[in-house]
């Protein structure tokens, strides 16, 4: 792998996969061949049907009543597997119906169309495909769209598109909602871990909130390929809306890849690097990628929530002391981004940032 550091705050152009995907090949491209025929990308998917990712209640946390009870499962899920699906967030079904129908009416539009609200050389924002910085780099079986929604003086409006013509309004909308849904998720996180001061979900109203929405189209070899190659999200959380009724996302538990089953207006949260830094470690940003099929196109909804640029990145003073030394640096959060920015591909980017 490219072991030379570069500025990844940017992306190259490349083929439009649903454009590859409407050319009913039979094979695809080498360039987005990941895995050959022996070590195939099914084989280390999980068996075992009792193993799936824990469902939180957040009607259960917010009841006095069941409080303690859904906290100490909440704990467990973020300790033990980074990773929770939510029911009764606060965010209504027809937000989250508005925010699908319009960004499959943008996925649904000509390419000619779409191409308008294009990346720009040297810019991660926009319609596109994301860390793209070479031409020999293998390529994920997904087109999305990328754009920042908080604060407001983030948007790039220029990238919004117009088309469909509710989507910037809905967006604007959908954005809100996951912003408040945010800070209550982020609150009851650290009470699970015992922390007494709102301080840090309170970071997040300031928060920045960048969207990515993404297309999976069907692919004519599906094992050989991945929608999105295995990583950590650098968020503080990060809150997926999967639009699908069939599995395509996956996280890696105990070295297995579990498949997460759609739950009609549920959220998939999981932990994100700078919750890993805050929590010194006690939760961890679990490993996931998505997965595609031969038949089917999937659209997920990726909204990365990050505290407030005046909230430092640092282990919480509560979780340190004798016998727990902070395993993670203090840093600015404009220290903790340039970091990631200029981070090298081939080395794991949390592990750069243990003292
Ligand atoms: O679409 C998915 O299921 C995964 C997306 C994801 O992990 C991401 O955009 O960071
Ligand atoms: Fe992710």
């Amino acid at each position: 792998m490219d072991s030379i550091t570069k500025n990844l705050e940017s992306s190259l152009q490349v083929p439009s996969v649903q454009e590859l995907a409407l050319q009913r090949l039979d094979k695809v491209p080498p360039r987005y061949i990941r895995y050959s025929d022996s070590d195939d990308i099914i084989s280390t998917v999980s068996s075992d049907p009792s193993l799936r990712v824990p469902l939180i209640d957040m009607a259960m946390l917010v009841n006095a009543a069941t409080q303690d009870e859904e906290l100490q499962k909440l704990h467990l899920a973020c300790k033990d597997w980074g990773v929770f699906q939510v029911l009764n967030h606060g965010v209504s079904d027809t937000s989250l119906k508005n925010m699908q129908n319009q960004v499959q009416g943008f996925f649904d539009l000509p390419f000619e169309k779409k191409k308008q609200w294009a990346q720009r050389p040297g810019n991660l924002e926009g319609y596109g495909q994301a860390f793209v910085t070479s031409e020999e780099q293998k390529l994920d079986w997904n087109d999305m769209i990328f754009l920042k929604s908080f604060p407001i003086q983030n948007r790039k409006l220029d990238l919004w598109p117009k088309n469909p013509p509710r989507f910037r309004e809905t967006l604007e909308r959908y954005s809100e909602d996951m912003r408040e849904a945010t800070i209550s998720i982020v609150k009851f996180i650290t009470m699970a871990l015992g922390l007494q001061d709102t301080q840090i979900s309170e970071s997040f109203r300031e928060g920045l909130y960048d969207i990515r929405m993404n297309c999976y189209p069907p692919c004519p070899e599906p094992e050989r390929v991945v929608g999105i190659v295995p990583h950590a999200d650098n968020s503080g959380i990060t809150l997926l809306f999967d639009c699908a009724d069939f599995p395509g996302l996956q996280f890696l538990k105990d070295g297995k890849w579990v498949n997460v089953e759609p739950i009609d207006g549920a959220i998939v949260v999981n932990i994100g690097h700078i919750i890993e830094v805050m929590t010194n470690g006690i939760y961890k940003a679990p490993e996931h990628r998505a997965v595609v099929n031969k038949w089917k196109e999937r659209l997920s909804i990726v909204t990365f929530c990050y505290p407030g640029s005046s909230a430092d990145i640092r282990p919480a003073k509560e979780l340190i002391g004798e016998g727990n030394p902070p395993i993670y640096k203090n840093m600015t959060s404009g220290e903790y981004f340039s970091n990631f920015f200029n981070r090298k591909l081939d080395e794991s980017f949390i592990d750069s940032l243990r003292v």
